[in-house]
């Protein structure tokens, strides 16, 4: 029986269920069928931050309750952190580069972009975390798919877009590229680059057959980042970085997570790292998250909340 595989219709989304779909049919042999739905959130064109990611991610799951469809692929970083009731990741894929990337006019990188250059994004995080970096840059608040973005730098609207580089690849539009950021200067947001495979919990078969998808150390570092943000209940577009990176150390397999939380003007910037073990992933990650607590984050966090999107 071919499995449906409910996608939303960007290009991006088109883009990871057919990664997926194609995957799945190399590892099991079975025919996979991609099933557009359609999300409030592609219908809308009102700022994310209002209408909540959520509504990209209920349709689908609305269809998954109501069998319309046998298993959904998401970003990663666009679930919500409380799982649904009666659905399971059943597996996370290799990650793409975890990384945001610059898309600047004239081939630039950040540190060629003179005081008051334009640049835009959307998610508060890179905003805070383009302030931190003292450069006088202009931010200016963007959404829309990565086409659109990209469009508003060669249109010459502005001088450049930050985007996750694994959007870009996805769409195979890498060589647009201008600078692919280091995390040292803005640490990616929790699970970006990841996917999330879901299906029904009751559904054993389809759960171990999406089994074989999955990538035991992204599924731990997106765990570390996961439990990280979920601690310090920030929802999705606040102002919280986390990155974990997955290694053999001296004694096995390490995980180094590390996270921030930025006030969104950048005036404030807490960073910090811890270390573990990944079996231990959630653990580390709800640690950091307490620690960045206890330095502060708390009030940068309960700060944002009052404020009108800028
Ligand atoms: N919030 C939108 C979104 N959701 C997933 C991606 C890109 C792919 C990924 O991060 O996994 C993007 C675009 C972006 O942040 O530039």
């Amino acid at each position: 029986m071919t499995l449906r595989l409910g996608t939303r219709g960007s290009a991006l989304a088109l883009a990871q269920s057919q990664l997926v779909a194609d995957s799945l049919r190399a590892a099991t042999g079975r025919d996979v069928e991609l099933v557009e739905i359609v999300t409030a959130g592609d219908r809308s064109t009102a700022p994310v931050q209002q209408l909540g990611v959520g509504v990209f991610v209920s349709a689908l799951r609305d269809a998954l309750a109501a069998k319309e469809i046998d298993f959904a692929v998401h970003s990663y970083k666009d679930l919500p952190t409380a799982q649904a009731e009666g659905l399971l990741i059943a597996a996370v894929p290799l990650r793409e580069d975890p990384r945001d990337a610059l898309v600047a006019s004239g081939g630039r990188t950040l540190a060629e972009l003179p005081p008051g250059s334009r640049v835009g994004t959307g998610a508060l995080r890179r905003i805070a975390q383009l302030h931190a970096l003292g450069l006088q840059l202009e931010v200016v608040p963007i959404r829309g798919n990565v086409d659109t973005r990209l469009r508003k730098v060669s249109g010459g609207e502005l001088d450049a877009v930050v985007l996750a580089r694994a959007g870009i690849a996805r769409l195979g539009r890498t060589d647009e590229i201008t600078e692919t950021l280091d995390p040292m200067l803005m640490l990616p947001a929790p699970a970006q680059g990841a996917l999330a495979v879901e299906c029904r919990i009751d559904d054993e078969d389809l759960v171990e057959l999406l089994g074989r998808l999955d990538h035991a150390p992204t599924r731990a570092a997106v765990t570390a980042e996961r439990a990280l943000l979920a601690t310090l209940e920030a929802g999705c577009s606040a102002p919280v970085a986390a990155f974990a990176e997955v290694a053999e150390g001296d004694s096995g397999e390490e995980i180094y997570l590390r996270g921030a939380v930025i006030s969104p003007d950048g005036t404030r910037d807490i960073r910090l790292s811890r270390t573990g073990t990944p079996a231990a992933a959630a653990e580390i990650g709800r640690a950091l998250a307490a620690d960045l607590v206890e330095c502060g984050a708390e009030t940068l966090l309960g700060s944002t909340e009052n404020e009108p999107h800028p």
